[in-house]
């Protein structure tokens, strides 16, 4: 089985119970997030091996994500506490349709702390694959160093790269410099997974296609480009095909489908899948992933996956 490797931002997350304003909202339930965490969750669900790098406030906070990702069978060997500074949190809405409010105290945060130091004694061995996303780079100088040596790295010992820009521009001074940073770091991966918003802006290109094209010609070889409820476009190797969405009866929270389908396609390469499949897995896991309040707690076991596929075949 091949071993991944991650690094990534975990909050405390509070979703509302009830549907309405954050100013008004009352009662919340509590979960973890971070799409490094919801990746990580998804892959180990799915029985892959990962290993979760972050720095956590000393704080009760902290201690239950250190915990949440153990009984996730996640290894925590790099997770590291920084007690000068707290761990970050996420206040979210509870929506009727579309995308929720999401609130977050993360500024100065212990994770925004990482720099090259926390990578120091990483052991690379046995690591096949590295997923990396357009957050820590955002968090700051320190960080951004941290993602730049890892992907320096992760090439020059051949470990396959995926990347999902997950553009967060309230945590960038601009757009322009965000687009920069993160095309910069997508080009070096070998597979990378915009949503069609974030490709458009990253690349200044309207079409799939054309988007695809942008990463082509810097070398990566998969792009698969996410359309929300419609599914996927995927260019990979020569080949060009579109994936439909899954039907998903009620849609109770959109955030996390992204991650979601980023365990799908990436489980499925490693499984050695063809595209398509792994693909198609993605477009399940993300439909699966919009049905749970949490961003991380609608991501199936492999049980639970097969009978989502299967059953949505049975419907066709
Ligand atoms: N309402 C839905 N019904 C069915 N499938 C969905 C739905 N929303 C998302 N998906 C599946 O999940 C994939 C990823 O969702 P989406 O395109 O919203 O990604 P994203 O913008 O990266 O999400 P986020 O950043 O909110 O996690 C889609 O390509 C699709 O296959
Ligand atoms: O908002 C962020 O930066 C997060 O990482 C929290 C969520 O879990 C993430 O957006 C889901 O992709």
């Amino acid at each position: 089985m091949s071993r991944i490797i991650t690094v990534g931002e975990p909050m405390a997350l509070f979703v509302a119970e009830q549907e309405g304003s954050l100013e008004n909202v009352g009662r919340f339930d509590r979960f973890v997030a971070g799409a490094e965490v919801n990746f990580s969750i998804g892959m180990s669900r799915l029985g892959h091996p990962v290993t979760y790098i972050t720095k956590l406030g000393m704080d009760p906070f902290g201690k239950n994500i250190e915990k949440f990702l153990q009984q996730n069978a996640i290894d925590t060997t790099y997770v590291t506490y920084d007690a000068n500074y707290l761990t970050g949190m996420q206040w979210k809405e509870r929506v009727v349709s579309g995308d929720p409010e999401v609130f977050s105290a993360r500024k100065n945060s212990a994770a925004s702390h990482m720099n090259l130091e926390t990578i120091a004694h990483l052991n690379w061995d046995g690591f096949d694959h590295i997923h990396l996303t357009g957050i820590p780079p955002a968090l700051s100088a320190g960080c951004r160093e941290m993602v730049y040596e890892l992907m320096k790295e992760a090439r020059a010992r051949g470990v396959q790269i995926s990347y999902d820009p997950n553009l967060r521009p309230g945590l960038w001074p601009d757009k322009q410099e965000m687009a920069q940073v993160i095309n910069d770091l997508a080009c070096r991966a070998d597979i990378v997974l915009p949503g069609i918003e974030e490709g458009k802006l990253l690349t200044g290109k309207q079409g799939v296609q054309e988007i695809a094209d942008y990463y082509h010609a810097a070398g990566v070889k998969t792009v698969v480009i996410k359309l929300g409820a419609k599914g996927a476009f995927t260019s990979s190797e020569g080949e060009q095909f579109y994936t439909e969405g899954f039907h998903v009866e009620k849609v109770v929270d959109t955030v996390g489908a992204g991650d979601g389908f980023a365990v799908g396609v990436v489980s499925g390469i490693l499984e050695g899948l063809p595209i398509k499949d792994a693909v198609r897995r993605g477009a399940a896991i993300g439909a699966l992933a919009v049905m749970s309040p949490g961003d991380n707690d609608g991501l199936p076991d492999r049980d639970s996956l097969d009978a989502f596929m299967e059953d949505s075949l049975v419907k066709l």
